[in-house]
């Protein structure tokens, strides 16, 4: 007959996609137990892993199964672990994550659906930032739509590799003042995005840890939109200073951003605030007039409704799109216009909720 200490044996084998660690050694799976030739286990996922669940219960169920003398596996769903599980620190922050030499600050840009500006967004983020005299990098973590290379004009080029085998290491682009990867520098375009989301883990953890980011104050990640894996890989890997939520006023925009800041705030990162992005559209032969496209206050009531700040609202202006477009970001191209003005502002508001060395 199996014994326990076998089950426990090829369970421990599966691991946390984020982590890497055993989903038993995190209590996500325990209680094993082998009654003749069935093996009963309860699996306990706490909510930032759901995503996960189906992988690890097939995993389980095969990894019984090819033992000998194992023709039953049964899985009773427990409530999650309260503490322990992916190791919850004081912040609900899992301990082992692994800070990045040299980088002080990471401050994470999401949004709840695509579309919205997050990479506008991220990118005049750091370009402000760089402005105020910090030296800023910019990991572009969308694997959707990587943008970055593009909005700081250096699509054609590609990054140096110094080193080799275990040592090797990416060297950041710097344009605008930011030194930057992207995950389009990686992926193949061409590549069906059905087969990017498993090596997302593995690419976020190359960025971090494989670039040479060399001295940074902050490093800013232009996450994918939603709630996905790239969301718990960062979240799990490197200790975050916080994250900011961008969102459109609209309903549809605000009812994703919620459920993107409700996730943060279960993974123990700090959010740092709301950018409303397209708040009213400027035209660019009224410079003073203002049409709410997309309705008014969303970001505010979000922000209120999270008891977190607003931390700018972008109008809507050709001049940002054609800055994203031509590779030199608002921020640089016309820092008089209104958008510059309010990403200056936000660039303000989150370092001065960020403990910068600077
Ligand atoms: N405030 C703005 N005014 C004018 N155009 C804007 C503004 N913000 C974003 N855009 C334009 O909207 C388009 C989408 O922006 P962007 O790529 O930043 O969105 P995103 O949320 O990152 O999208 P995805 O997640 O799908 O990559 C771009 O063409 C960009 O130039």
């Amino acid at each position: 007959m199996v014994s326990v200490e076998q089950a426990n044996g090829v369970l421990a084998q599966i691991q946390d996609a984020g982590s890497g660690r055993a989903v038993t050694e995190l209590s996500w799976i325990d209680q094993i137990r082998v009654e003749g030739s069935r093996v009963v286990f309860r699996l306990a996922l706490p909510g930032f892993a759901q995503g996960q669940r189906e992988r690890i219960a097939g995993e389980a169920r095969q990894a019984l199964l090819s033992l000998d003398g194992i023709d039953d596996v049964q899985i009773e769903l427990g409530q999650p672990p309260s503490q322990g599980g992916i190791g919850q620190a004081g912040h609900g922050q899992p301990a082992e994550r692994q800070s990045i030499p040299g980088v002080r600050q990471v401050i994470a840009v999401s949004s709840g659906k695509g579309g919205v500006g997050k990479s506008t967004v991220a990118v005049n983020l750091a370009c402000a930032l760089a402005q105020q005299g910090l030296s800023v990098g910019l990991l572009d973590a969308d694997i959707y739509g990587p943008n970055a290379p593009t909005m700081l004009g250096v699509a054609d080029r590609t990054p140096e590799v110094r080193g080799s085998g275990d040592t090797q290491r990416m060297v950041p682009i710097e344009s605008c003042g930011v030194a930057m990867v992207s995950m389009g520098l990686l992926i193949d375009e061409h590549q069906p995005v059905i087969w990017r989301g498993p090596m997302l883990n593995g690419i976020i953890r190359q960025f971090l840890y494989q670039a040479d980011w060399g001295e940074r104050d902050v490093l800013v990640v232009d996450l994918p939109p939603g709630t996905g894996d790239a969301q718990l890989s960062l979240a799990q890997a490197v200790p975050m200073a916080g994250v900011v939520i961008v969102t459109t006023p609209q309903q549809v925009s605000l009812q994703d951003a919620r459920r993107g800041l409700a996730m943060f705030r279960q993974l123990g990162i700090p959010v740092l605030g709301v950018a409303e992005n397209m708040s009213a559209f400027i035209p660019p032969d009224r410079p003073e007039q203002r049409y709410a496209l997309f309705g008014s206050g969303g970001g505010a009531t979000l922000a209120a409704d999270y008891d977190v700040p607003l931390l700018a609202q972008i109008p809507m202006e050709m001049p940002v799109q054609e800055g994203g477009d031509s590779g030199r970001p608002i921020v640089i191209s016309r820092p008089d216009s209104a958008s510059a003005l309010e990403f200056q502002g936000l660039a303000e508001r989150v370092l001065q909720q960020v403990t910068t060395t600077a």
